[in-house]
């Protein structure tokens, strides 16, 4: 079986990642995203934040390659959703999201479980591993402090170690785009801090690919995040820079209540006005 893509690779695209003009995604008659315009370079890191329901999950999947717009126009690296061939496509695309983790086989190795994105499997098969695939898997451990736990099983974890892990796999591939969909839920405050920490290294690292979170609690996004989208209703009610858009005005529009958000330093908070 060849591997569908090289670390090698050099890609042509254009430093716009994400572009989407006018994108609708309906499901009988819910309207999931109202037209949605979005761009994203190489070089931004976006936070996505707003309430249940807003669509944030459902932009993170069209983002992903893993769902298609019912009306408007989505490009991501370069290639048009429903022109391009999306198994060419989402190598080149990281993605950590709950409903992947819970793919992983529970007794799996948490080697395998960040190796076999080299393969685009999820759990261990009769896949044969190079020498490369197997240092960068390693390496990735390491960058998130879960070198040690190599060996382990992943059902052995705890959450915040499998968090990381999740993240570790989501870049094997040397993805140019990572999509995060709540990385640090569930966590516990120490867990969450180690985190958050990392990812703030991982944005700050100008050989990063580009990133967007999906959260919903401003103290978790990672200081260095440059970018900010405010969803509500399937709809942006703001987007740009994340000193622009991340206000208690936006906050407020979105969550239906009057908020009060704080900036200490780069990092943020949020509560009840
Ligand atoms: N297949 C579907 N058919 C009908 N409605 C759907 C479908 N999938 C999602 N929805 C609805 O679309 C809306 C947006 O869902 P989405 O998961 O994108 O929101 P979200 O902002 O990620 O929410 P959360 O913060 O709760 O994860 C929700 O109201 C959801 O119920």
């Amino acid at each position: 079986m060849p591997r569908p893509w090289h670390y090698s690779d050099v890609s042509d695209s254009s430093d716009l990642v994400i572009d989407a003009a006018g994108i609708v995604v309906r499901r009988g008659p819910a309207t999931l995203l109202a037209g949605v315009d979005w761009q994203v370079e190489l070089d931004e890191r976006w936070v996505i934040l707003g309430p249940n329901g807003a669509g944030k999950t459902t932009l993170l999947k069209l983002a992903a390659g893993r769902l298609h717009p019912s009306a408007g126009v989505m490009r991501v690296l370069d290639e048009r959703l429903g022109r391009v061939d999306v198994f060419e496509l989402r190598p080149r695309i990281g993605l950590s999201t709950a409903a992947l983790a819970e793919e992983i086989p529970a007794d799996e190795k948490v080697i395998d479980v960040v190796r076999t994105a080299a393969w685009g499997l999820v759990g261990s098969w009769h896949e044969r591993y190079d020498d490369i695939d197997d240092a960068r898997a390693r390496d990735l451990l390491a960058r998130f402090g879960v070198d040690g736990l190599a060996e382990r099983t992943y059902r052995t974890l705890s959450e915040g170690e499998r968090k990381r892990v999740q993240i570790a796999r989501a870049l094997m591939t040397d993805p140019e785009l990572l999509l995060l969909d709540e990385p640090a839920a569930g966590l516990d405050l120490g867990a969450r801090e180690i985190l958050v920490g990392m990812l703030a290294e991982l944005a700050a690292d100008a050989d990063a690919p580009a990133l967007v979170m999906v959260t919903h609690h401003v103290e978790e996004i990672p200081p260095g995040f440059t970018h900010a989208m405010v969803m509500s209703g399937g709809g942006v009610v703001a987007a740009g820079l994340i000193d622009d858009v991340l206000t208690s005005d936006n906050l407020s529009r979105a969550f239906g209540i009057p908020l009060i958000l704080e900036r200490r330093g780069d990092r943020f908070t949020a509560r009840a006005a």
